[in-house]
C-alpha cells in the first residue's frame, strides 16, 4: 500500500540554494551541506521539515545529534538575499524527497502513552524526547494515556482508522500487544492491521519492538526512526489456548526464558541481574519443562535456515539498490469487512492436522518462538528473524545439559555466537502446538504476558500487520 506523497518528483531542480553572496545550501550526496562562515552538514536522515516563507525565508527543522545515543529538535533559518520564490519552493521539494525518501510525510499519529511503563517515566519521555521531533516534522498528533490494563486494546478496537496512519505506543513491548489484539478484535481488522502501523517508543522495561524497527532503545531517536520510518508488512501469529485466540507480534515461550522472565518479577530491584540470577539457579539445577511438541516445519535445520535469511537479505539489498527502490509495501488495502483471516489449522482443541513434525520432549528446557530478532538490548536471540517471511523462529534447548555448557550458551548470546552453539535447535516453522507434560503448574510467555498454563496452538499469518522500520523489510540485527 502507498502512502499518499504530496510531491512529484523533482529532477531538474538545481542542488545548490544561494542564500547571499557568502552563504549556500547544496544537496549532496546523502547530507545538507550549509556553506556560510563555517561549512557544515545535517545528513538528509536527519531532515524533519523545511518552509519558505512568503518574505523569502527558508526554514529548515533537523534532529540535532546530541550524542550517539540522543538527538533533539532544532532548526536553522536563512532569508534570501533575492528571493526567487519559485526556485526555492522547488529546492525545499527536492530536500524533502532526499529527506523522506519513500517514507510518509506529517504521519498522523494516535500516540498512547502508559504512564505505568518501565520505571513509570513515559510521560515525561514523551513530552521532552519524543514530542518535539513529531511536532517538528510536522505529524498530526494525537495523545491519550492508558487508565488501566487493557486499555490499549479498547483504544485500537475503537479508534477511526481512516484518521490516522500510525498508532505509536510510548510504553514497552505490552502497549503493542494490546494495539495488535484490539485492531484484531474490529470487524475489519485485515484492513485495520494493514492500514494502520503500529511503532513503539522505548519507554517499557521491554523495548524489543524499537530494538528491532527503530535500531534503538533510546526515545529520541527512536521517534526519528518514527518518523522517518517505512511501512513494513509484518507476520502476526494467532495463538489459541482453550477457546481463545490472540494475536502475537514477537514471542512465545515455555521453559526457562518463560520462567526467569515471568518468575522473577519479586526480583525487580536486581535489574537485569536478575535475568541472570535466574538463568544460573536453573541451569545448575538442570531443571526441565517436559512438553509434547508438533511442528509444521518450514525450514528444518541451521544451514537451510541461514540460507533462508540470506537470500532475503540479499533480495533486500538489491531492492534498496534500485532506483527508485520499490515500494517496501505493496499489500492492497482488504476490504472494510474484511475480518481476521481463518485458521488454516484450526484451534488446539481440534485433532492435529496431518503431515506435523512429532517431538516429545522429556528433558526440554527452553522453548523459545520468535517473530523478531531482538528480544532486549543485548539478545539478538532470534538472528534468522525476518519480519514478513510467514514463518516463526524456533528454538529448542535440552534443559539437562551440563551446566557450564548453558551459560556458555547463555554468554554467547551477547557476542552473537548463540546461533552456533551445538545445542541449540534452531529451526523455521508455519505453525506448531505444544503442551505442557508432568507438571502441575508453570509459566508461558506471550510476547511477554503470562498466559494460562496449559497448551497452545500458533500459526503465522504472512504480512497480517503493519509495522514502520528503517529498512523496510528486515530487523535492524545482524543475521546468523
Ligand atoms: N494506567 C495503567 N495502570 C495499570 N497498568 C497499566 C496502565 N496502562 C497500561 N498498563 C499495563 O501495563 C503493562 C505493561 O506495559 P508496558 O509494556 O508499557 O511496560 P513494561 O514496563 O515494558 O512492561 P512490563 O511491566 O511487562 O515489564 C501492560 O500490560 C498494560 O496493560
Amino acid at each position: 500500500m502507498a502512502p499518499a506523497q504530496p510531491d512529484a518528483p523533482t529532477p531538474d531542480v538545481p542542488d545548490l540554494l544561494t542564500v547571499s553572496s557568502d552563504a549556500s545550501l547544496t544537496l549532496g550526496t546523502d547530507s545538507l551541506v550549509i556553506v556560510g562562515m563555517k561549512t557544515s552538514s545535517i545528513p538528509f536522515y536527519n531532515i524533519l521539515w523545511a518552509a519558505l516563507s512568503d518574505d523569502g525565508q527558508v526554514t529548515i527543522q533537523y534532529a540535532h545529534a546530541e550524542s550517539k545515543k540522543a538527538v533533539r529538535a532544532a532548526s536553522i533559518a536563512y532569508t534570501l538575499d533575492q528571493p526567487d520564490l519559485e526556485l526555492a519552493g522547488a529546492w525545499i521539494h527536492k530536500l524533502l524527497d532526499r529527506a523522506y525518501g519513500a517514507s510518509q510525510r506529517r504521519k498522523r499519529i494516535k500516540v498512547i502513552v502508559n504512564p505505568f511503563g518501565g520505571k513509570g517515566g513515559a510521560i515525561n519521555i514523551y513530552a521532552k524526547l519524543i514530542a518535539p521531533i513529531f511536532a517538528a516534522a510536522g505529524c498530526e498528533l494525537d495523545v491519550q494515556h492508558t487508565q488501566r490494563q487493557g486499555h490499549g486494546v479498547d483504544i485500537a478496537q475503537n479508534m477511526d482508522i481512516e484518521a490516522y496512519d500510525v498508532v505509536a505506543c510510548c510504553s514497552g513491548d505490552g502497549i503493542p500487544h494490546e494495539v495488535w489484539n484490539g485492531l484484531g478484535k474490529r470487524s475489519d481488522a485485515a484492513r485495520a492491521l494493514v492500514k494502520i502501523a503500529v511503532a513503539q517508543l522505548p519507554c517499557g522495561s521491554g523495548n524489543a519492538m524499537s530494538l528491532n524497527f527503530n535500531g534503538t532503545d533510546s526515545p529520541s531517536l527512536a521517534a526519528l526512526a518514527v518518523v522517518k520510518g517505512l511501512r513494513t508488512p509484518l507476520d502476526l501469529a494467532s495463538v489459541t489456548q482453550g477457546d481463545k485466540r490472540m494475536l502475537s507480534f514477537l514471542s512465545q515461550a515455555v521453559g526457562i526464558v518463560a520462567e526467569v522472565d515471568l518468575a522473577t518479577e519479586n526480583l525487580r530491584w536486581m535489574g537485569s541481574g536478575r535475568f541472570t540470577w535466574g538463568f544460573l539457579k536453573r541451569c545448575l539445577l538442570r531443571k526441565v519443562y517436559p512438553a509434547d511438541i508438533a511442528v509444521r516445519v518450514v525450514h528444518d535445520n541451521k544451514p537451510a535456515v541461514r540460507a533462508a535469511h540470506r537470500t532475503a537479505v540479499q533480495a533486500a539489498r538489491h531492492a534498496d539498490s534500485l532506483n527508485p527502490s520499490p515500494n517496501t509495501d505493496d499489500r492492497t488495502l482488504p476490504a472494510q469487512d474484511a475480518g481476521l483471516p481463518a485458521l488454516r489449522y484450526g484451534t488446539i482443541n481440534d485433532a492435529l492436522p496431518s503431515g506435523w513434525q512429532l517431538l516429545s520432549e522429556p528433558k526440554l528446557g527452553n522453548f523459545y518462538a520468535g517473530n523478531l530478532a531482538y528480544m532486549s538490548p543485548d539478545a539478538n536471540m532470534f538472528p534468522a528473524a525476518l519480519p514478513c517471511d510467514g514463518c516463526l523462529d524456533l528454538i529448542r534447548i535440552p534443559g539437562n545439559i551440563n551446566p557450564f555448557k548453558a551459560l556458555n550458551g547463555l554468554s554467547s548470546i551477547k557476542k552473537n555466537k548463540f546461533f552456533d552453539q551445538d545445542h541449540v535447535n534452531y529451526q523455521k516453522v508455519r505453525a506448531y502446538r505444544i503442551t505442557p507434560t508432568g507438571q502441575k503448574d508453570g509459566y508461558i510467555s506471550i510476547d511477554g504476558e503470562r498466559v494460562a498454563f496449559e497448551g497452545f496452538q500458533v500459526e503465522i499469518h504472512r504480512g497480517l500487520g503493519t509495522a514502520l522500520s528503517k529498512s523496510g523489510r528486515l530487523c535492524e540485527a545482524s543475521g546468523p
